[in-house]
């Protein structure tokens, strides 16, 4: 049911020293730029000199050279200075600078964390189904942000949507790019070149990838334009042609996109609320247990059947900044490098999580006691608390946080403590950020949609009153678009409920379970 819990992509906090480490390699930039200014200044102030010298010799050389101060001078200048200056400029520039570059090789962010984050930014344009025109001028869901893509940013996510083989995503990307190519150029020269040629051969690729090769000639042509013999495109330019002769019909309009049903649940869910029953209402909770006759609980329901609430400012700012404090600090301390095997699958959550023990200080002992008040439950046994920060465009995909103890014959890697806690009868989760864009909490099959805000918590019953998993709990973390996802999960166990919340046959039920 579940994905695994750790995820490799990288959460926002982790993001925060890769600014420091960018300020570093500009810092080293610039003193390779003075590095190379000085020596400049040297050859440049010499030239002055020795140039000075030729050209008085070469007015008349004759004389020049009868002079014998001169003659021996230039005997002299060409057999030592000039096997000096040979060696001076061989000498490269910038050595500290170029080590200490290598030096902070490790901490760059690898291939895979790029693919990750161009898998984010892929996510979030397709599930809010947003036009990349837009998003990469900074118009991200109908508010214009100031900040923008560059046009390698724009290259590198349509390139790795191309690796990954969905061309029409891809050619919505790469599309952006020769364009731009052109203007960039006649703006200011780029150090590091992105070959107009490659951009347009790439698009191309996707196009036939994509089978509109139609589209694809015109590109070949101006690639073989800039480049008139390159042998791929030549050989692109071949199939292309041969394609377009063989089926002179073919209709851009037929349908070429496969239908995921679940993943456009998720995307159907995550594009904002359905319209709500009107039986749900606010009301204060002054029952769960006695305590609550002091500080009853705001609560808001969400949804009746499967029974889902929110509970309004369980956490103050004081402490969901301690909590996210905490697990900052450690997620900060796990290098982004280590924990590099990772299984291929799993990419369905992307967030890092950190785990707080209950009984760790007097604030979860605090949180604990509350979520007793909240729940009514025994939490003696439940888990830790999991404060996750989610990552660019991260999300959590359609799951059931149950493990369906109750009625699948479990033969996967989890211990037998784990199970003799029982299944999760319950999740608390709390909000320890409001997010600006997306983000939301949805329960796709039931149409319940949540938005982060800080200081809430949301509460469902994963198990119904039979103890089997009920299906309709399914959820999801929608992708984050703007801003910087906390949350933090209680995962209650089912045993030591036994007697708070005995199992029960459903009224109309064939239930099993005794
Ligand atoms: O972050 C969210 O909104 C949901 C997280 C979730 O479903 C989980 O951690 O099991
Ligand atoms: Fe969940």
């Amino acid at each position: 049911h579940r994905p695994l819990e750790k995820s490799h992509s990288l959460s926002l906090v982790t993001m925060v020293p890769l600014l420091e480490l960018e300020k570093k390699l500009i810092d080293n930039l610039e003193n390779y730029t003075n590095a190379l200014e000085q020596k400049l200044e040297i050859i440049r102030s010499q030239l002055l000199v020795i140039r000075a010298e030729n050209e008085k010799g070469r007015r008349n050389a004759i004389s020049y050279l009868s002079n014998p101060l001169n003659g021996f001078s230039i005997i002299r200048r060409l057999h030592q200075d000039w096997i000096n200056w040979r060696k001076y400029m061989e000498q490269p520039v910038g050595i500290w600078q170029l080590k200490a570059f290598y030096s902070w090789k490790d901490e760059l962010p690898t291939e895979r964390d790029l693919w990750d984050a161009c898998e984010g930014i892929a996510r979030i344009q397709s599930t809010y189904d947003l036009k990349v025109g837009d998003f990469i001028n900074g118009n991200i869901n109908g508010k214009q942000y100031n900040d923008s893509m560059s046009t390698a940013d724009i290259l590198s996510v349509g390139a790795y949507l191309f690796m990954k083989n969905r061309p029409s995503d891809a050619i919505q990307w790469l599309q952006e790019v020769p364009q731009r190519l052109q203007e960039e150029l006649l703006i200011q020269p780029r150090h590091l070149p992105i070959k107009e040629v490659d951009a347009l051969r790439l698009l191309a690729e996707a196009q036939i990838k994509d089978q509109n090769y139609s589209e694809a000639l015109p590109l070949l042509h101006n690639c073989l334009k800039l480049q008139p013999h390159d042998a791929r495109v030549l050989r692109l330019w071949k199939k292309t042609t041969d394609f377009i002769e063989n089926q002179p019909d073919q209709s851009p309009t037929e349908n070429k996109k496969r239908n995921v049903p679940i993943a456009n649940a998720f995307k159907l869910s995550c594009n904002g609320p359905l319209e709500s029953s009107t039986r749900l209402h606010c009301f204060y909770n002054f029952t769960t247990t006695p305590f609550l006759r002091l500080a009853p609980l705001k609560t808001e329901q969400i949804g009746l059947d499967p029974y889902v609430v929110l509970y309004h400012e369980v956490l103050s700012a004081r402490e969901i900044s301690m909590l996210i404090g905490k697990a900052a600090q450690n997620m900060k301390n796990t290098k982004i490098h280590k924990e590099r095997a990772v299984p291929k699958k799993n990419r369905g959550r992307t967030a890092k999580g950190f785990w707080l023990k209950k009984e760790s200080n007097e604030l979860t002992k605090r949180i604990t006691r509350r979520i007793m008040d909240m729940t009514g439950f025994d939490l003696a046994d439940s888990e830790g608390f999991q404060v996750i920060n989610y990552g660019i465009g991260g999300h959590y995909f359609l799951h059931m946080d149950y493990f369906d103890f109750a009625s699948s014959n479990h033969t996967d890697t989890r211990s037998r403590y784990s199970i003799d806690l029982g299944d999760r009868i319950a999740t608390v989760l709390f909000y320890l950020t409001d997010v600006e864009q997306g983000g939301a909490t949805v329960f796709g099959d039931v149409g319940y949609y949540v938005s982060p805000q800080a200081g809430t918590a949301i509460f469902w019953y994963n198990l119904d009153t039979d103890g089997n998993g009920d299906p309709r709990t399914r959820h999801a973390a929608c992708p984050v678009i703007v801003g910087s996802k906390w949350v933090m999960t209680e995962w209650i166990r089912e045993k030591r409920q036994i007697f708070i919340r005995p199992c029960l046959p459903k009224a109309k039920g064939t239930s099993t379970k005794s």
